[in-house]
């Protein structure tokens, strides 16, 4: 058995057709929807994913904002360049690019995002309606596995899915999303803590890698049939290495690749919620 592919790029332009024509229906209404994007320091991998946001934003008519910002900046520094942003009227949503350098409190910094601009859905507040079950901006990589998987058709209330990996971008995140009422799936979290982490993932019907460890997921810890997403990225001397180890695919039914599966559909998504927030303000405004 040879996996079917959940294709990131393909469902990726897909979204591309029907995001332009929402920005364009935006645009006839006077409203130009703008993306921020905050990067501090020259790390090779976040500058490239920042350059493909506004690369995306060309592609659908989003306006593009970028502040980029030397590797030792102060932490107040930093949150002037927030609160700048915050009363930026041209600019509709943003994000700070992760991760921050150490010296720098990340926390605080997503917390001082004003949450009707947080294009990420990694504020505070917007964590906490996705607990609550209430509309607000999701989490972008969560958001693209979930709309992959329904993309491709793999059952999911019922499943039991498990995740590999605890950070605050994909693995918490992601548990809450596919844990509600409308995915209802079951969803175990493991981590570094995990005492037999082959003996979880063979009970997955769903399996979310997103630990960046190179290989981590083989073919001997994975249930015939089951769908793998393959999210975790590693930088190695041999260039991008994802999670799950290449054997997986004669038994996985279902791989999302990496690159190319789950990688495009974040920064679409990104878009999502700069557009969603913009539909939001002028519903508001028309007395909706
Ligand atoms: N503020 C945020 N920081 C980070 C996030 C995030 O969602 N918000 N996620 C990751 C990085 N990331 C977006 O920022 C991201 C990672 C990967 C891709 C992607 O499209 N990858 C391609 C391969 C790219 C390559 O070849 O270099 C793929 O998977 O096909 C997009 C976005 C951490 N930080």
């Amino acid at each position: 058995m040879t996996a079917e592919v959940l294709d990131g790029k393909a469902t990726r332009d897909e979204l591309f057709e029907v995001f332009r024509e929402r920005v364009s229906a935006l645009r006839a209404r006077g409203v130009a929807p703008g993306l921020g994007t905050v990067l501090v320091g020259d790390d090779p991998g976040s500058r490239s994913y920042v350059k493909g946001k506004h690369a995306d934003c060309a592609k659908v008519g989003i306006e593009s904002i970028r502040r980029d910002l030397p590797a030792d900046i102060s932490q107040a520094a930093l949150e002037a360049v927030i609160d700048e942003l915050n009363a930026d009227p041209a600019c509709t949503g943003y994000i700070v690019q992760l991760p921050l350098p150490k010296h720098l409190d990340e926390n605080a910094i997503l917390e001082r995002i004003d949450p009707a601009k947080d294009a990420d859905g990694l504020h505070p507040t917007n964590l906490g309606r996705l607990v609550l079950g209430a509309p607000g901006p999701l989490p972008c990589t969560p958001h693209g596995i979930l709309h992959l998987l329904r993309r491709y058709d793999v059952p999911i209330a019922g499943a039991h899915v498990v995740v590999v990996g605890r950070g605050v971008t994909v693995g918490r995140p992601i548990g809450l999303l596919l844990t509600r009422r409308s995915e209802n799936a079951t969803v175990t979290l493991c981590h570094t803590g995990t005492r037999d982490l082959a003996a979880e993932v063979r009970r997955a019907d769903i399996v979310i890698a997103a630990a960046g460890v190179p290989g981590l997921i083989t073919a001997d810890m994975v249930k015939p049939g089951a769908a793998v997403l393959d999210v975790g990225v590693s930088r190695t001397d041999e260039g991008l290495r994802g999670d799950v180890a290449a054997g997986v695919a004669e038994v996985a039914g279902h791989l999302s690749p990496n690159p190319g599966g789950v990688g495009p559909l974040t920064r679409a998504f990104l878009l999502g919620n700069v557009i969603e927030a913009a539909e939001r303000d002028l519903a508001r405004a028309d007395g909706a």
